[in-house]
């Protein structure tokens, strides 16, 4: 057994969990509970008030927080301790928010005038563009930005930038491409101008396949379409850790931004991978999506645990994982321009906490990262609901809403809001049989009937979820928000005492995948593989086009 399931107050939790009353009951006793358990930071309202807790359940939460010495590990973790031990590197995302005056230093050297030589670099560029003093090799302004890259560096300025919509430049747009499978790359060129494009191609090893591939088919594109060599600087920069490469590969030395190793790929929004945000939203809302991420910060680095909203909400998921066995976690958007988040919140906790040794290399003896999806309220109450509230398997949920909409219109947003509210509750209280036979005994059925309907009426309810609401979606608010996820993801990670920043499950698939494409193109022998994945070559070889 590790340490974690060692401790006295692991076993307290497993006891206590056990004899917990329903959510229904804590609400009846106590007309505090709301009051008690919600909390507001950074322009953020958390209420976890609809979770499978008492003050005893937080206490005993706490202690374990305190006993796995999270607030050291959170320290460590702004202090640019290498705490990325696979791959000996810091992880230093905060760095990226921090102000100028700070300093944070990695291998004795500090860090923080680095990184605000590329916000100058960054600032410079998104005003030549925006301007339009930034000409395309005809002399015309850039309408038309295409942001190349995969994973965090698709992901993050992708849901971003969707999530800013209100905010946009209105005489630029933005479309981006992560996949290699060509129809990605050829709908988006079908779109676009050569003469007014802009390509960003985001990769901080500047090594990976899909974006490489994509790159070239765009190159090959602008250099068929009227552009040449020479044009090139005008419509390629790139975002990228490896400037050698970069440089090695064409790209014009003044069009590289850097990033730095001990940003990971899925925290990187900040730095300069956050290029067509600023592009598309401005330089002044970029820097207040920063300080809104900044905020949260603080408040992660400096408030007890108690009132520590990333911490609360990292416990929570730990309770239902590994005291209630839910293997996911829903996060359900009740605002349309923050549709893109769950996909965003599901690249950063899995890839980061999809993990079963300990830091020391020791299996894990409990649950580690759940699968995290989710989706736009109100959709998914005409879809996946139903599993949410009768299936068979325990999904906690974070609701999110901004309480002032964007577009006021009529009584759409009291409605949206008043689905995000009912649904919170339906899961809480659920139904009783008795209360179904009395809805049902009007109905004209027979007794018997109505008992069988009641039955599937029941709703056990008891099902957790957590309100995050905000006044409005603003650079701010989003910053703090994706902070919020990122340091709730971490929290998760300290206690379960793994490493939440590497990927060695993905970087398999990725030299596997090298290996399969050599055998495809070379036709070299696939015998010795086994018999599926040589089967599967020998049929592709033969029918492919
Ligand atoms: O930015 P790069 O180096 O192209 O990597 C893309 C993505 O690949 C991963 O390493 C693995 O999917 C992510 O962490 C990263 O964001």
């Amino acid at each position: 057994m590790t340490q974690l399931t060692k401790s006295t107050t692991w076993s307290a939790l497993a006891a206590h969990t056990e004899q917990l009353a329903h959510m229904r009951s804590l609400f009846n006793q106590d007309s505090q509970r709301f009051n008690d358990m919600s909390l507001s930071a950074c322009g953020l309202f958390l209420d976890y008030s609809k979770n499978r807790a008492d003050s005893k359940t937080l206490a005993l939460l706490f202690s374990l927080a305190k006993e796995t010495q999270l607030q050291a590990k959170i320290k460590a973790m702004f202090s640019g301790d290498i705490i990325n031990n696979t791959e000996k590197r810091a992880v230093l995302h905060t760095a990226l928010r921090a102000d100028a005056s700070q300093e944070i230093l990695v291998d004795g050297k500090n860090i923080v005038p680095e990184v605000q030589q590329t916000q100058n670099k960054m600032a410079k560029f998104v005003d030549a563009v925006t301007t339009g003093q930034w000409k395309g090799y005809t002399g015309k302004t850039i309408t038309d930005i295409v942001s190349i890259g995969i994973g965090g560096s698709f992901l993050g300025p992708k849901i971003v930038t969707q999530a800013l919509r209100p905010y946009w430049n209105k005489s630029l747009n933005c479309h981006f491409v992560a996949n290699v499978d060509a129809s990605s790359i050829t709908e988006k060129l079908r779109l676009v101008n050569p003469e007014t494009t802009l390509f960003v191609m985001s990769s901080k090893s500047f090594g990976t396949q899909e974006t490489l591939t994509n790159t070239l088919s765009a190159k090959e594109w602008f250099l068929a379409n009227g552009g040449t060599q020479a044009d090139i600087a005008k419509h390629f920069v790139a975002v990228t850790s490896n400037v050698a490469k970069a440089t090695e590969f064409g790209m014009d030395a003044d069009n590289i931004f850097p990033m730095w190793d001990w940003v990971g790929g899925r925290y990187s929004l900040w730095s300069a991978i956050g290029l067509p945000i600023a592009l598309l939203v401005g330089m002044d809302n970029f820097q207040a999506l920063l300080a809104g991420a900044k905020e949260m910060d603080e408040h992660f680095l400096n408030a007890p645990l108690e009132q520590n909203m990333p911490v609360i909400m990292g416990l929570f998921s730990l309770l239902y994982g590994n005291f209630h066995n839910a293997q996911s976690h829903v996060v359900l958007t009740y605002d349309h321009y923050l549709r893109g988040l769950p996909a965003y919140f599901q690249q950063l906790d899995m890839e980061s906490n999809g993990k079963s040794v300990t830091l020391s290399g020791e299996c894990v003896q409990y649950n580690t990262g759940p699968v995290i999806w989710g989706g736009e309220g109100t959709n998914g109450q005409h879809a996946y609901h139903q599993l949410i509230h009768q299936g068979t398997a325990l999904i906690p949920a974070d609701f999110i809403m901004p309480l002032q909409s964007h577009n006021p219109l009529g009584e759409h947003h009291v409605q949206l809001a008043s689905n995000c509210f009912g649904q919170t509750q339906a899961m809480m209280q659920g139904r009783t049989f008795e209360e179904a036979m009395a809805e049902l005994s009007t109905s004209g059925l027979s007794a018997d009937e109505q008992a069988l309907i009641a039955k599937h009426k029941v709703m056990q309810g008891n099902k957790p979820s957590n309100t995050i609401l905000m006044d409005k979606l603003t650079p701010s608010t989003l910053g703090a928000l994706i902070a919020l996820y990122e340091h709730r993801t971490f929290v998760q990670g300290a206690l379960w005492d793994i490493n939440s920043f590497d990927q060695w499950g993905v970087e398999l698939g990725k030299t596997l995948g090298n290996d399969v494409l050599i055998r495809l193109q070379a036709d070299k022998d696939a015998s010795e593989l086994d018999s599926s994945s040589n089967g599967l070559i020998n049929m592709f070889r033969a029918n492919h086009i």
